[in-house]
């Protein structure tokens, strides 16, 4: 096993280079062995197998900078640096993450999680070596999925005015998480189809010539039979704006890679590597569907089949029913994605009702504004967005969405604690980023049922800025009983006692329904109100609770800071109300990975540790 050579980093320069193609096949199977236990993104990781090799390979880690994309592809990167005995916990709680780490590995350079920021980091480096006059590679490696995110052409933009060397590359496998989509994506396609594969070009040529031992360079390609010559293909798009473009070059072979690396180290100014992969490559069920197996829960190898199905519908397919149920009876509903019709089940809407489907790519800011145009055209846009991807573009739903008081629907996914993926994407943050803005509604509903209703208020009664916010994971089909229509701006009176009031916010009235019937057992007279609003929050519903309660709890999925109980406070206080509030949310900080029932013990948000807080403040409260 020559993996097992593979222990701490740049173990792999000590390598034969015989030993590359068998290491890269060994790697592969540990991906798909651990993957298939803990779960993870394998499909990525699999096709960047030998990128990896080849860049760790050529350039010295960590003084060279390594900064990848969105970051779920440094799998590979993370054993090749010493991290391979932790896949067994990888993205358990306290276990290795999912994603590049400052904290985990000084070889990470940068965090990432989100998409398209690779560049501008990248960037942010090389300008910072320059300054210090420091000597390093600085590379960032960009997908051609997180190519089509705006950030990356701001920081294309920028790089092409830098003058030191800074290499990009781009992992070009043809795939997003679903199909990638747009003019870029046509554009490398078109690059990838060439069969005209041209001549060491005359721009590269004359770079190399003003470096030193840069005509050494030039004639030893020229002589070269093979490889480097065929991989230099102009591109007008790059070119044109003053980076260097190499490649395409296949990026499954560790030799092609590596000469066109050494290649691009020698250039004095930003380069691109176009290099083509497959993604899910070595693994024939990723192979065929990389969508399935870009993020996924624990498999079975032999079959590819997931090892436990969720009970019941998720939230998202409750979304996707409604949303198309909705369309079907009415014409001006619009959908929007940001490169994620699956993740937020809009895949069955771009099959139903293709021509009123947009995927605009990884383009949230984009996706905010021509939704707030598409309304502002007479049609009712709903853009389905995952909540910590929507924070890209607050500034897009003040300025473009809220000010003109358009109607745009918000289908805010994955609200809440997601669990496996980490600091970069809980949704813990929206009722603060939304709650602040002027002429937002922020709804969040109990369980399916009222996610159904509440999409259906949103478009059909209410005409304005709606957010709905619901979680990831399977919806809620408790509270049958209640079933109050949905009245703007009111809250849902479940139960109504006295001494305490619990004011509870969509995910959070399950576990205080539990809390209730904890707090009751002993002894306690409790009222449950599912707030549903945020925005605007029942004024009457906390006048009445402050007034009649001796105590509020207000409970929220969220960070404390600008959330539905920071909210509750300042009106108690407002309407100068005899009663004391205690806010139930997560703290002001970036949650880590792991369960979500982990985290939500941690937090101090499960219904045992609520149920005990809350009789230790009461008990305290002088009456
Ligand atoms: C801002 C943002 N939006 C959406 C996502 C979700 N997302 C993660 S990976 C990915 C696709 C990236 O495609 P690409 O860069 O080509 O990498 P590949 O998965 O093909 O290796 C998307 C949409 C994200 N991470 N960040
Ligand atoms: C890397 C990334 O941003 C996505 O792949 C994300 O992990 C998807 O999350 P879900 O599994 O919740 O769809
Ligand atoms: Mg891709």
């Amino acid at each position: 096993m020559i993996l097992e050579k593979i222990n701490k980093p740049n173990d792999i320069k000590a390598l034969d280079p015989i030993e590359y193609n068998q290491l890269a096949d060994e790697i592969r199977q540990f991906l798909i062995e651990n993957i298939s236990k803990t779960g993870g993104h394998l499909a990525s990781n699999l096709g960047v197998v030998e990128l990896t090799m080849a860049l760790h390979l050529v350039f010295n880690l960590p003084q060279d900078k390594l900064i990848w994309d969105v970051g779920h592809q440094a799998y590979t990167h993370k054993i090749l640096t010493g991290r391979k005995n932790q896949f067994d916990q990888l993205r358990k709680f306290g276990g290795m993450s999912g994603f590049p780490k400052r904290n985990e590995s000084h070889y990470d350079a940068f965090d990432t999680g989100h998409s398209s920021t690779s560049i501008s980091a990248g960037l942010g480096y090389v300008s910072a070596r320059d300054i210090k006059k420091e000597h390093y590679s600085v590379i960032s490696v960009i997908g051609d999925g997180a190519l089509t995110g705006g950030m990356a052409y701001e920081a294309l933009n920028n790089a092409s005015q830098v003058n030191g060397n800074f290499i990009i590359v781009l992992n070009d496998n043809n795939m997003s998480i679903s199909k990638n989509v747009g003019g870029v994506s046509k554009m490398l396609g078109e690059i990838r189809a060439s069969n005209s594969y041209y001549d060491l070009k005359e721009g590269v040529t004359n770079t190399l010539y003003k470096m030193p031992m840069g005509s050494v360079i030039v004639d030893k390609i020229k002589k070269t039979k093979s490889n480097i010559k065929q991989l230099i293909v102009p591109n007008q798009m790059f070119e044109g704006m003053g980076i260097t473009y190499l490649g395409p070059v296949d990026g499954h072979d560790i030799e092609k890679l590596i000469k066109i690396f050494k290649v691009a180290k020698r250039i004095d100014h930003a380069v691109l590597v176009h290099v083509v992969t497959q993604k899910g490559h070595g693994y024939r069920p990723a192979e065929r569907n990389p969508s399935k197996y870009h993020g996924i829960a624990p498999f079975d190898i032999k079959t590819g089949n997931v090892l436990k199905n969720e009970n019941g519908k998720s939230y998202s397919e409750v979304f996707s029913e409604a949303v198309c149920k909705l369309a079907k009876k009415d014409a001006k509903i619009a959908a929007i994605t940001a490169a994620m019709p699956d993740g937020t089940g809009l895949a069955k809407f771009s099959r139903w009702y293709p021509e009123r489907f947009f995927d605009v790519g990884i383009a949230e800011a984009h996706a905010v504004t021509f939704s707030a145009g598409l309304a502002a055209g007479g049609l009712k846009p709903v853009f389905a967005v995952y909540s910590s991807f929507l924070q890209r573009a607050y500034d897009q739903i003040l300025h473009d969405v809220c000010i003109q008081q358009l109607h745009v629907v918000f289908a805010i996914d994955r609200a809440g604690l997601v669990g496996s993926d980490g600091e970069t994407h809980q949704g813990i943050f929206d009722l603060s980023y939304l709650s602040n803005i002027p002429n937002m509604t922020v709804f969040a509903p109990k369980n399916a049922w009222e996610l159904e209703v509440g999409l259906e208020f949103g478009l059909e009664e209410y005409n304005g800025p709606f957010a709905l916010r619901y979680p990831r994971g399977t919806a809620v089909t408790a509270f049958e009983e209640f079933k109050q229509p949905i009245v703007y701006g009111e809250a849902e009176v479940m139960y109504y006692e006295k001494d305490i009031a619990l004011l509870a916010v969509g995910s959070m009235v399950e576990t205080a329904d539990i809390v209730r019937k904890n707090l009751k057992a002993q002894g306690y007279s409790v009222t449950l109100i599912n707030a549903r609003f945020v925005k605007p929050i029942d004024e009457s519903a906390v006048f009445k609770c402050g007034r009649e309660h001796n105590l509020i709890v207000t409970m929220e999925e969220n960070v404390i800071s600008g959330g539905f109980g920071e909210s509750v406070c300042q009106l108690v206080s407002d309407l100068q109300l005899p009663v004391r509030v205690l806010n139930i949310s997560l703290p002001d900080d970036y949650i880590e990975h792991g369960s979500v029932d982990i985290l939500r013990c941690e937090a101090g948000i499960d219904a045992e540790t609520v149920t005990e807080r809350i009789i230790s403040f009461y008990e305290n409260i002088v009456l």
